[in-house]
């Protein structure tokens, strides 16, 4: 019989597990006699590479003991679980000890390109945070240096003043003794050592500690690297990492010249390859729902997934900076990293463990797996003008892409496209990938759709599929498309119902930091693990150059939609080729079903609570989630229908204002759709006997 030491609790309160056969070696410095139920689940973790559920911790323990007892194996369980709950998996960005900022030594974080765009938006509020602004502050030193670097020189309080000004917090005047500015040409090591003699006077003359982060064009990033090497590595023996920023080349061949020119002077542990998606909460829950739950890895396969769309909307323009964006365009800017990044971490297989090596390897694996695309595949458009009436009867107008003033004329530069993607391996074979992305579209929005397979059984009551749906931006949300009874005395009769865990009822008040605090921090800490691998790059680009030479050589025309618009012409279509389905916008269910315009006064009715013929912003978010996909929109989606409906801007919705704005809507809502759908009756039959209409059923919690 095994036993546990009895009473033996060390100072953690584990309780000592042993067995019958002492004699069975073990890794761990301990015998097998004295091991803890901490030094078992330690073992797991580093052979298996993951926490155990209780039931694998007790199989291995008692694999090698023979046995083990009742106290030991609820030791174990209550170990396991306490690890769980702290969010304790080995996951390295989550929890671990292996990646610990230095807090002591002088630390530099050095930002060039410092005026610009990147700087003012993110990485200013993003060190101000760490040093003094998140919950727990400060995560990184507070009094690291914070140099800013240009070609220009500049008056500090000016700069300042203009580049912190997102940086908010009560410690702001603290922080900005920390920055200083230093100007020189980037390309010229004499420069360079100016500013390692400025680093010198600020960390004290010994060991420091030095994070470069490159917010500048890529095609000087070789100059950056060479200079740094020779004239500004960190001294005495600290550390010097390297943050760069997309876009890593532009095909196989600019990146891998980049890459043998960064790789040539640091180690692929000094360098951060930075792709902020991955520091989204989201994108990082991929991981802690596929690996931390029982259920999600079973139906992750090409048995169970019919489809999956990664999904990017913009609801901006190029903002005068479509010169920029015309040397990329929508796939290089969005989908050759940030979507690409999301698609790994969704379909990869379990790394054996949560460090950068491990991840990279099964990254790289599964990319391996996926054939170039193809243009056959590909959908492009690019957003043209257009103009809307909205709130108080004023005319919005927005320019088209081609009247950017910096956008070459004629340009076909898609600023949206959609793919399919095949992923050759056991596990997905056969299930299509979309990406789609655009600029200039009707909302900002990301999202993953993961749309399952009907089975059999599902004829006996048959209905949508199944969806799981994973919101990116904005608040984030997971939820769960499935069927359920409608109560009543009908035993087959179903309505889909949505089992919502957004993260602002889920977690309030919790604090969900920009993605650039993470990579900033893990950068500080030197995990690796969520940034991007030179062997992931080359294998990402393999996949998409091909397709990217032949748009830039053919230059094929892309399909013109209207700024605003949910989608372009076409793009349901193209997405239907391969078996999915769009979601529909709540304006567009609207649209469709205006023949049943006698039934939406009947749901209209019913939500204006007090009579007064109007519904307020509250009552329209109750109406959009009736008719939209169950879940509640977001604030800022009834903003935007209210923006658009008000028309006299009283902050009310009347009758006649949402019939008006549905027929404006039509406009966006663009020819080629199946008017005929039902959506609108099955949703009014489901309420036809209650005489006050409500939410959706609620799921089960
Ligand atoms: N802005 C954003 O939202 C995002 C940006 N990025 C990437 O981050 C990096 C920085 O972006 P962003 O701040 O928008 O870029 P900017 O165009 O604002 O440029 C940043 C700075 O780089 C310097 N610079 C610009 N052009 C040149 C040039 N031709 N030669 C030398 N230096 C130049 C300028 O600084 P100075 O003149 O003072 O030296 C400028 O302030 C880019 O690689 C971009 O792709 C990635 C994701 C999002
Ligand atoms: O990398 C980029 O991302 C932004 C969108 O980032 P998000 O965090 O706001 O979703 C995009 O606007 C830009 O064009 C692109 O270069």
């Amino acid at each position: 019989m095994g036993q546990a030491c009895s009473g033996d609790k060390d100072e953690e309160g584990q309780l000592c597990v042993s067995g019958r056969n002492g004699t069975t070696p073990v890794r761990t410095s301990r015998s097998p006699s004295t091991m803890t139920a901490r030094d078992w689940l330690e073992r797991f973790e580093q052979e298996v590479g993951q926490v155990p559920t209780v039931g694998q911790l007790i199989n291995f323990v008692k694999e090698r003991l023979g046995e083990i007892s009742e106290q030991a194996a609820e030791a174990c369980l209550r170990l396991r679980n306490q690890k769980v709950t702290e969010g304790g998996s080995s996951m390295s960005h989550m929890k671990d000890n292996a990646h610990e900022v230095d807090m002591v030594t002088p630390m530099s974080i050095v930002i060039f390109g410092a005026t610009g765009d990147l700087a003012k938006k993110k990485l200013y509020p993003a060190v101000y945070q760490l040093m003094f602004g998140c919950p727990g502050a400060p995560l990184v030193p507070q009094n690291a240096n914070v140099v800013g670097y240009g070609r220009s020189p500049v008056a500090l309080d000016d700069f300042l003043a203009k580049q912190c000004v997102n940086v908010k917090g009560g410690q702001k005047e603290k922080f900005l003794k920390q920055c200083s500015f230093f100007s020189g040409p980037y390309d010229s090591p004499d420069s360079y050592k100016g500013l390692h003699e400025h680093l010198l006077k600020l960390e004290g003359g010994g060991k420091a500690n030095r994070l470069f982060f490159f917010s500048i064009p890529p095609q000087i990033f070789g100059d950056v690297v060479k200079c740094i090497h020779t004239s500004a590595k960190a001294p005495g023996g600290g550390w010097t990492r390297l943050i760069l920023e997309k876009p890593f080349g532009r095909d196989s061949a600019s990146f891998a010249e980049l890459d043998a020119c960064t790789s040539k002077l640091f180690t692929e542990d000094e360098i951060f390859r930075i792709d902020h998606y991955l520091g989204k909460e989201i994108v990082l829950n991929i991981q802690a729902m596929r690996f931390g739950n029982q259920i999600f890895e079973s139906f992750w396969n090409k048995e169970h997934i019919r489809s999956v769309q990664i999904v990017f909307k913009e609801d901006l323009g190029t903002g005068g900076r479509g010169g920029y964006f015309d040397q990329s365009g929508i796939i290089r800017d969005i989908m050759q990293n940030h979507l690409l990044q999301v698609l790994i971490w969704l379909a990869m297989e379990p790394p054996a463990k949560y460090d950068r090596k491990s991840v990279a390897e099964q990254k790289v694996k599964v990319l391996k797996a996926i054939p170039p695309l193809k243009m056959k595949d590909t959908f492009l458009g690019q957003f043209g003008k257009n103009t809307w009436e909205c709130s108080g009867g004023k005319v919005h107008q927005e320019p088209g892409y081609l009247d950017d003033e910096t956008v070459p004329a004629g340009s076909r530069c898609p600023t949206y496209a959609g793919v399919v993607l095949e992923i050759n391996n056991a596990r997905w074979k056969g299930v299509p990938f979309l990406m789609r992305a655009g600029k200039g579209l009707d909302e900002r929005m990301a999202e993953v759709r993961i749309t399952f397979k009907p089975q059999s059984f599902n004829s006996i009551i048959p209905g949508d599929s199944n969806e799981l749906v994973l919101r990116i931006q904005p608040d984030e949300a997971v939820y769960f498309k499935y069927l359920n009874k409608v109560p009543g005395w009908d035993p087959k009769r179903a309505a889909p119902v949505v089992m919502d865990m957004s993260y602002t009822k889920s977690f309030p008040d919790i604090y969900v930091a920009d993605a650039y605090e993470r990579m900033f921090l893990n950068t500080a800490k030197g995990d690796g693990s969520l940034f991007v691998g030179s062997g992931e790059l080359t294998e990402a680009w393999r996949i998409f150059t091909p397709l990217l030479h032949e748009i830039d050589a053919k230059r094929p025309e892309p399909v013109i939609y209207p700024f605003g618009a949910r989608a372009p012409a076409g793009m349901d279509e193209f997405a239907a080729k391969y078996g999915i389905t769009m979601a529909k916008s709540w304006e567009e269910f609207l649209v469709f079903n205006k023949s049943k315009f006698g039934d939406l006064r009947k749901v209209f009715d019913a939500l204006d609570a007090n009579g007064d013929g109007s519904l307020s912003p509250d009552e329209v978010k109750a109406l959009a989630r009736h008719f939209f996909d169950g879940r509640e929109p977001t604030d800022q989606q009834v903003s935007r229908i209210m923006q658009r409906m008000d028309k006299d801007g009283n902050g009310r919705l009347t009758f006649h204002e949402l019939e008006q704005g549905v027929e404006a809507m039509s406009r966006y809502c663009l020819p080629g759709y199946n008017k005929d759908q039902d959506f609108m009756a099955d949703h009014l039959a489901l309420t036809e006997s209650s005489p006050k209409i409500s939410a959706p059923l609620k799921a089960p919690s």
